[in-house]
Formats: structure tokens, C-alpha cells, sequence
């Protein structure tokens, strides 16, 4: 039996700052954040977004486009790192917004819950409802993973922001891309990138809100939790490495195979915070795996590094890339991490880039590559299925993101502080974050949402 994607959307922040506009207001050369790192544009959520409204909308697009019955989803699982509640997920707000479009038992019996493992956790989600799905065949799972990538100002992760969700119906008959079995799991417990709750005073919150009520009962020192995270990116680069090769070489044992397993995918998907990530991390297994022996047994560790610099600047590494790992890079260039859904957006990249060029690709296989920090990388592969053009006919990708609104240096930033108070755009066909109760106290916090024709 097969079990894996049967149709996908996604919804991303439809606004975004060039990236030579940031380069140049932080003093950054463009070329570097450019060609280096393989960033054009980055996206930003506007006044009226968070990751609860992308992931809505994403879900909401899914169920009308591909016509879905609700009553036949049994799952409803969510990858995220943008929670905003350490008691309800995010889950719970979709299945509310879903009650309020399609009806009020709409999802009565779906099980829903989010799952946590910084970028990889829309994988781990993915892989549960496969499960559930080999052992339900006739029973269908939704996997939405949603995510703001906020850093901050002036930081060293500034340029690699992006925000935005995809929503994937998972199914015992897929039309577009089947799973195999074997998953081969890396894991290591690491502080590279993580979200802590973090100690402040009072009196430094007060002088930095314009809302001084909203303070009045609080202690002297509270904890609070910031979207943005406390990282170490050279560090984390080195893990992302560590983790994905030794889940690769784990997964070539658990196939029980000698032959160089990205010779026989036709393209490869990974994580991708920034567009470049996959090839800067990549070359190092592209020697390893390699028949020709490109790194000796014998090298010496401080001969290691600079064999590897060499292999990613070679000629045949350079083609390796543009065959198997380019078409996963081109939205990510327009768009920016998404956390959780960068790894499935290249895959809707790649799907994308075929799809308007004509090619087919239906019977070859893709390898994944997936990692979250903290940290985990899992390896896996996948088949496509000969339905994936009709599949993807209503997603236009790339036509979609032709349509972004460029902004402003002032206006990015003014959103980052969040002083903005008028939306960029004005919201056509989607749902929109309302208000957040700060008065009734046993709703504070609570976040309203409604749908906008
Ligand atoms: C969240 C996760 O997924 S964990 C894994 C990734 N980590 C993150 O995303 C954390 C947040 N981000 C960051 O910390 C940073 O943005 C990083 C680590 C991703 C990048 O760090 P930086 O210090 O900005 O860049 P770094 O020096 O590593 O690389 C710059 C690249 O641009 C190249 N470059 C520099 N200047 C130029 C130029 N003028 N023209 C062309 N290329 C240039 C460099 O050669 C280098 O590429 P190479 O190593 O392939 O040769």
C-alpha cells in the first residue's frame, strides 16, 4: 500500500523588503546575501498576520481547492515553532476557524495537536500520519506546518527571516508523492537555536510599551517568551552537517546499500533556512558517498575542512547542484525560512519548477533531508506519483509570488517593532488576526480571528 502527499497549499506573507534593501541599510554587501547565501526577497507578516492566520488560510485553501470532506479527516496534525500558547496549540485555533467557515461540527471528531522540534517538527508530524495512514487506509490526515522566522534586528539571522505555512492531505492513494518505509533518525541534544523563556523586569517592560496598563498587576521580574530565537549560527551550521550525515549514512544501512544514494534521486529536498544552506551543507556527504574516493581515508583532521571547501567549489559539484538541488532553492530565495515548511516548500519548489517547465517527473524518486535544531535530522525518500500535474494545477506557485507587495526599509522595521498599525495590504479572501483580549481576565490573551470575503 501506498501512503503520502495527495495534495498541497500554502499561503505565505504576501509582503516583502528586498534583500539588497536590508544588505544596504545594515552594511552588508548585496553580493554576499546575494549570490553567497541565495536571498532576493524576504518575506514579512503584515499587521493582520500570524502563524495562526497562515496556517488557516493555507487549511482553508486546501479543503475548497481539492474539494476535501471534512468528515473523513481524522487527523489534523500541526508542525510549528511559532506557538504562542505553552497550553493550547495551534491546532486548537484552526479547528476553531475551521468550525466558523465550514460549520460548527465540522471537525467534531478530528484529532488535532501540534508538534514541536524547531524546523523538523512538520516532519515528525508527517511521519506520524503516515503511520496512522498504513494502519487506516481509508481514513485521511491533514499536516499543516506554520511558522514566522523572526530574528532580531540587526542580528546575524536578520537576513534569513521569512514567514508563511503549506497544508498537505496525506492519503492511502497519493497523487502526488508516495513515502518508502525506511527513516533513518540522527538526534543529539544541542543548545545551536532555541526560544527560551527569558527573566525581565517590570520596570524595563514599561519603558518599552506605549500600553502601560496592560502592565499594572505584574511582579517586579516576569518571565516572558520572545519570538525570536537566542542562536549560534556557525554552531548550528555545524550540527545541521553533523545530524544530516550521519542520518544519511544511517539511512544507506538501513537500505542496506553500498551504491551513492543521491545518484539515484533525481532531485533532493532539505531543510532550508536560507536558499543555500542545502548546497553549502551537502558537499561534505557528496565526497563522502562518492566512488571515486574524492576524501582519503588517511587525510589528516586539519586537511579535512579545506578538502571539503574544495569539493563544494568543484565543476562536477556545481552541475550535482543544479540538477538536484536548484529547483528546491528557488522559492526559498523569494520567500525566506519558513521553519517548519521550508523543507516542504522545496518540495513544492521543485514540483513547481517542473511543472512550468514541462518536464515530467513522475516515477522518479526525491531524497529528503530534514533537521531541526536542538537537534534532529531525519532522512527519508519518496516516489512521484504519475497524478502530480493535476495535483498542482490550482497551486501557481511562482505566479503567486510574482504577486508580493515590496516594502520599505521604515515599514519593515516599524512591523518587526510592532508600531505599525494599518495593514500594507488590504486583506482580500482570507483570515485575518482581530484583536487579543486584554481585559476580560479569564480571556486574556485570547487571540480573535475572522474570515475577510
Ligand atoms: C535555523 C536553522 O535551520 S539551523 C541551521 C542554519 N542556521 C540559521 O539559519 C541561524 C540563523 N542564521 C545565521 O546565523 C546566519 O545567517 C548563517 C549562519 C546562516 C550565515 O552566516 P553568515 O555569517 O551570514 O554567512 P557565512 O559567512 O556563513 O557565509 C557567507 C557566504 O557568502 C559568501 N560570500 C561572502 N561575500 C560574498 C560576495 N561578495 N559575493 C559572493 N559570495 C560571498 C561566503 O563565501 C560564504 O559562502 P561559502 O561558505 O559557501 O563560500
Amino acid at each position: 500500500m501506498k501512503t503520502g502527499i495527495d495534495a498541497i497549499s500554502f499561503d505565505v506573507a504576501n509582503i516583502h523588503l528586498p534583500i539588497k534593501t536590508l544588505a544596504i541599510a545594515r552594511n552588508i554587501e548585496p553580493e554576499k546575501l546575494e549570490k553567497g547565501l541565495g536571498l532576493l526577497k524576504m518575506t514579512f507578516p503584515d499587521v493582520h498576520q500570524d502563524a495562526i492566520v497562515f496556517g488557516a488560510n493555507a487549511l482553508t485553501k486546501l479543503i475548497i481547492d481539492h474539494k476535501i470532506n471534512l468528515n473523513e479527516i481524522s487527523r489534523i496534525y500541526v508542525g510549528t515553532e511559532s506557538s504562542i500558547d505553552s497550553s493550547k496549540p495551534i491546532a486548537s485555533y484552526l479547528i476553531n476557524l475551521m468550525e466558523q467557515k465550514f460549520g460548527e461540527d465540522a471537525l467534531a471528531e478530528c484529532d488535532v495537536v501540534d508538534f514541536t522540534f524547531a524546523c523538523i517538527g512538520g516532519v515528525d508530524a508527517l511521519q506520524n500520519c503516515l503511520d496512522f495512514v498504513k494502519l487506516n487506509p481509508a481514513k485521511k490526515a491533514i499536516v499543516v506546518t506554520t511558522d514566522f522566522a523572526k530574528y532580531d534586528l540587526n542580528s546575524g539571522g536578520e537576513y534569513t527571516q521569512g514567514a508563511g505555512a503549506l497544508a498537505m492531505l496525506i492519503t492511502s492513494d497519493p497523487k502526488i508523492i508516495a513515502f518508502d518505509n525506511n527513516w533513518a533518525t540522527s538526534t543529539k541534544g544541542v543548545f545551536d537555536f532555541f526560544k527560551p523563556y527569558r527573566t525581565i523586569s517590570k520596570e524595563a517592560i514599561t519603558q518599552n510599551s506605549n500600553n502601560d496598563s496592560w502592565f499594572d498587576n505584574l511582579e517586579a521580574e516576569i518571565e516572558i517568551h520572545k519570538d525570536q530565537p537566542v542562536f549560534d549560527g556557525q554552531y548550528s551550521n555545524q550540527c545541521y552537517m553533523d545530524r544530516t550525515r550521519n542520518a544519511y549514512f544511517s539511512f544507506k544501512k538501513l537500505k542496506n546499500t553500498t551504491e551513492t544514494l543521491y545518484n539515484t534521486w533525481h532531485s533532493i529536498v532539505m531543510h532550508l533556512p536560507y536558499s543555500f544552506q542545502g548546497r553549502r551543507m551537502l558537499s561534505e556527504i557528496y565526497a563522502l558517498d562518492s566512488s571515486e574516493k574524492i576524501i582519503a581515508d588517511d587525510i589528516a583532521p586539519a586537511d579535512y575542512q579545506t578538502k571539503i571547501k574544495e569539493v563544494a567549489k568543484s565543476e562536477d559539484y556545481r552541475t550535482f547542484v543544479t540538477e538536484k538541488l536548484q529547483p528546491a532553492e528557488l522559492a526559498s530565495s523569494l520567500i525566506g525560512n519558513l521553519y517548519t515548511g521550508s523543507i516542504f516548500m522545496g518540495l513544492l519548489s521543485t514540483l513547481a519548477h517542473f511543472y512550468d517547465t514541462n518536464k515530467e517527473v513522475a516515477g522518479t524518486k526525491f531524497g529528503f533531508l530534514a533537521y531541526g535544531s536542538g537537534s534532529k535530522s531525519k532522512v527519508f525518500e519518496g516516489t512521484i506519483q504519475p497524478e502530480w500535474q493535476s495535483a498542482l494545477a490550482k497551486t501557481k506557485l511562482f505566479e503567486n509570488l510574482e504577486e508580493s507587495t515590496e516594502i520599505g526599509f521604515e515599514t519593515y522595521e516599524s512591523l518587526h517593532k510592532k508600531e505599525l498599525k494599518q495593514s500594507v495590504r488590504t486583506p482580500k479572501n482570507e483570515w485575518v488576526l482581530e484583536r487579543i483580549e486584554k481585559d476580560i481576565p479569564t480571556l486574556i490573551g485570547a487571540r480573535y480571528y475572522k474570515w475577510i470575503d
